[in-house]
């Protein structure tokens, strides 16, 4: 149970009403997740409208069974002016929403399915194809084609397990869990229930879970606990082992502890199985050394470009709007067509945390109007080239650690 679930009943707020979940939270088929939501204040519409938006009707259904009560100022931890301005929001990123479902943006594309998919997979068996010749430059080419097919697989089954590959959400899990199960060695299962709680408030300390990352890393000060912490070997020296090292401790973190820990607590025998078979295959056609570098080279690409998006911006401690999580806390990278291909679209990281459902590659297509809600709100609209925002995140790596010297 998280720490911060305050109200007794556990109440969750919906759409101007305080739904009963004592009972319904544990039998949540989205997992724990939904106790983020029931600490004094909190207002869950926007993510059950975002994370819901494939089986809305099903959602409404349960909620309908759910005992409620309408809110009342008590319940209100907010100034009336601040309470005006976030029902203003919701109601302008509520037309937003409506606008796009019209415009059937968030209608998925099968062509660029079956592409994508033969893609990473080619990318990944050719490879590994590689990795086993007796010749050490077609090994090393091996390693890289093989691990960026694995990490590329990562952008795929990113988007199935947003629901937003096939729109179908038994397809999807399905399909991300054969995907970066196979190629990746990661349990989609695992990935998330660790993901959308990284969705559900980016960047608020003690939530995002993507925010766990000392003793090795730091990329802010309100992540170190203790001064002691900030003076170690790997914090003093994040600059360099970030690429260097860290990234590559991530990958295998989640490959070999965290996914098959999971798996086996929430018997996922499916993740299992697809995770033993990626270790069967490698073992089996790559020598070691080609499996070590290949997948530094996946951790490298993969967790080097989504820091991109996040890791040197302000952390939150406080209850927020999830439009201001999605401004005040992403960041964009600028788009060009190498650009899309390289980041998986996710260089669109805005759009896409208001969004989750959407397939990313839309997402130039509200591009204009999503600036616009930024700047009505007076919400920055975080948007680098890719150059700066490596430079900006390497500053920042340094920054934390001048300051623990
Ligand atoms: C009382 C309110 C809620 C109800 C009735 C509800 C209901 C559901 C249902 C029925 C599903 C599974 C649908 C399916 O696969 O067929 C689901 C999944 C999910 N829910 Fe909720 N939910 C509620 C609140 C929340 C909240 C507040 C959050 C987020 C903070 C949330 C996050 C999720 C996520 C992320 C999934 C997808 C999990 C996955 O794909 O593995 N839910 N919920």
């Amino acid at each position: 149970m998280h720490p911060k679930t305050t109200t007794n009943p556990l109440e969750i707020f919906y759409d101007g009403y305080y739904y009963d979940i004592t009972e319904f939270s544990a039998k949540h088929p989205g997992g724990d997740i939904i106790l983020y939501y029931t600490e004094k204040g909190e207002d869950a519409t926007q993510a059950i409208q975002q994370f819901h938006n494939r089986f809305f009707p099903k959602v409404k259904l349960m909620l309908a069974n759910l005992k409620r009560r309408p809110a009342t100022e008590n319940d209100n931890l907010l100034t009336p002016e601040e309470a005006q301005r976030h029902r203003d929001i919701t109601h302008d990123f509520a037309e937003l929403f409506a606008w796009m479902k019209s415009q059937g943006m968030f209608e998925p594309s099968p062509w660029r399915i079956i592409w994508r998919i033969v893609e990473c997979s080619l990318m990944w068996t050719i490879g590994l194809y590689f990795c086993g010749s007796r010749t050490f430059i077609l090994q090393f080419f091996g390693a890289v084609l093989f691990g960026l097919g694995g990490a590329r697989a990562g952008w795929v089954m990113h988007e199935a397990g947003h629901h937003s590959l096939t729109g179908n959400h038994n397809a999807d899990r399905c399909i991300q869990s054969i995907i970066v199960g196979i190629l990746g060695g990661v349990g989609g299962g695992w990935w998330r229930r660790h993901h959308n709680k990284h969705h559900a408030m980016p960047q608020r300390i003690d939530y995002d879970l993507d925010l766990n990352t000392m003793p090795v890393l730091a990329n802010s000060i309100e992540v170190v606990k203790h001064p002691r912490q900030g003076s170690s070997f790997f914090i003093q020296n994040q600059k360099w082992l970030f690429l260097a090292l860290d990234c590559f401790l991530a990958t295998m973190a989640w490959r070999l502890y965290s996914s098959p820990r999971s798996a086996l607590k929430y018997h996922n025998y499916f993740d299992l199985l697809m995770m033993s078979i990626h270790w069967w295959i490698l073992l089996t056609f790559a020598p070691p050394w080609t499996i070590i570098f290949g997948v530094w080279v996946a951790g490298t690409y993969l967790f080097g470009n989504f820091a991109l998006s996040h890791s040197r911006l302000p952390v939150a401690r406080k209850q927020t709007h999830w439009v201001e999580y999605a401004f005040r806390h992403t960041a964009n990278i600028k788009s060009s067509l190498w650009m899309d291909w390289w980041t998986g679209y996710l260089n669109f990281e805005i759009v896409h945390h208001l969004f989750p459902t959407l397939p990313p590659f839309r997402s130039y297509l509200v591009r204009d109007k999503v600036i616009a809600l930024a700047a009505k709100y007076d919400l920055p609209y975080n948007e680098f080239s890719y150059m700066d925002a490596w430079a900006q995140n390497f500053r920042n790596l340094d920054k934390v650690a001048e300051h623990f010297k």
